[in-house]
């Protein structure tokens, strides 16, 4: 007897890549999950810790963004460009297997026109109520989780102290995305509901749009202040906002540059975490508080 190795490959797994074309004032995204595994001869990394025939899994992920520099369009040609390429590069590779999930972004309206650069990932969002009697009294906070929204310009994040360990750089261009859950307070119990929500789930997302964001927190502030502005049956909205940070490549190493000009696309890296977290509620200061009507409803501060 005798023990063999067996079937075996290994790459470089989700490779969360978003590319965006700015080349005109109308921006295009492409929001991809790649998986790469390449198959062939690496016998002797497994039986002996050699690592001669190993085209590193680092490398696969430096290719996938380094060809989304280029250009993706559709995630079959992308997944045949980078499967026939990693397939081609060395002698014992005789196979790459490349599998490409695509996210869908479609546009927000913004007053009825579709936005330039401001995007909702359609899905997974959730309509919510909460509604409490307390005594004679009763208390309605409609609300939304998982509204994911993204700009790929109109964002800037500058300006904050440097102790010794930030090493964050400033930007004045950045990639802003996030996960809107909201909740917000009605003084009256006697609503057209559905209408309503249609209305503040519009401002939450041409405010999102519409505002040219210096943090996160200030967009957070400017949707709830919308909303409490154009809805006088709202008290007080409360948002958590997670900030997705999509971080510029660094192409540099094998002698690409990745800055926004008329050719190719900017190339970017979604990390999933660990990510900032940020909560806030804006408010009507005239309007007496009800605690009793968010008791049992975490996830707020
Ligand atoms: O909009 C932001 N707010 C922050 O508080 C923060 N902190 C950080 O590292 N990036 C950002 N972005």
């Amino acid at each position: 007897m005798a023990i063999v190795l067996g079937p075996n490959q290994y790459g470089k797994a989700e490779v969360r890549v978003v590319a965006v074309d700015r080349s005109e004032s109308s921006h295009e995204l492409v929001d991809l999950n790649v998986s790469t595994a390449l198959r062939g001869d690496f016998a002797a990394a497994h039986t002996a810790g050699d690592n001669a025939h190993v085209l590193t899994t680092d490398a696969q992920k430096n290719t996938v963004f380094a060809f989304a520099r280029d250009g993706v369009g559709s995630p079959e040609a992308f997944g045949l460009r980078l499967a026939r390429h990693l397939a081609g590069s060395y002698d014992w590779i005789t196979g790459a297997r490349v599998a490409v999930e695509s996210y869908g972004w479609e546009r927000i309206a913004v007053g009825g026109q579709p936005h330039e650069h401001a995007f909702r990932r359609p899905g997974g969002e959730v309509r919510t109520a909460v509604v409490t009697a307390d005594g004679d009294d009763v208390h309605v906070l409609a609300g939304l989780t998982d509204l994911v929204v993204l700009k790929t310009t109109g964002s800037e994040f500058w300006g904050f102290p440097r102790d010794r360990y930030t090493t964050l750089a400033e930007t004045r261009d950045r990639v802003l995305a996030t996960a809107v859950t909201a909740r917000w307070r009605y003084t009256s119990a006697d609503l057209d509901w559905s209408g309503v929500y249609d209305g503040v789930r519009t401002t939450l997302l041409e405010t999102f749009a519409a505002t040219h964001s210096l943090a996160l927190q200030q967009t957070l502030y400017a949707m709830g202040e919308a909303v409490l502005e154009r809805f006088g049956d709202v008290a007080e909205v409360r948002m958590s906002m997670p900030n997705r940070h999509h971080f510029l490549q660094d192409l540099s190493a094998y002698g690409l540059d990745n800055t926004p000009g008329p050719d190719g696309a900017v190339v970017y890296h979604a990390d999933d975490r660990p990510y900032g977290l940020i909560e806030g509620s804006v408010l009507r200061d005239d309007v007496p508080p009800a605690e009793v009507a968010w008791l049992g409803t975490p996830g707020f501060c």
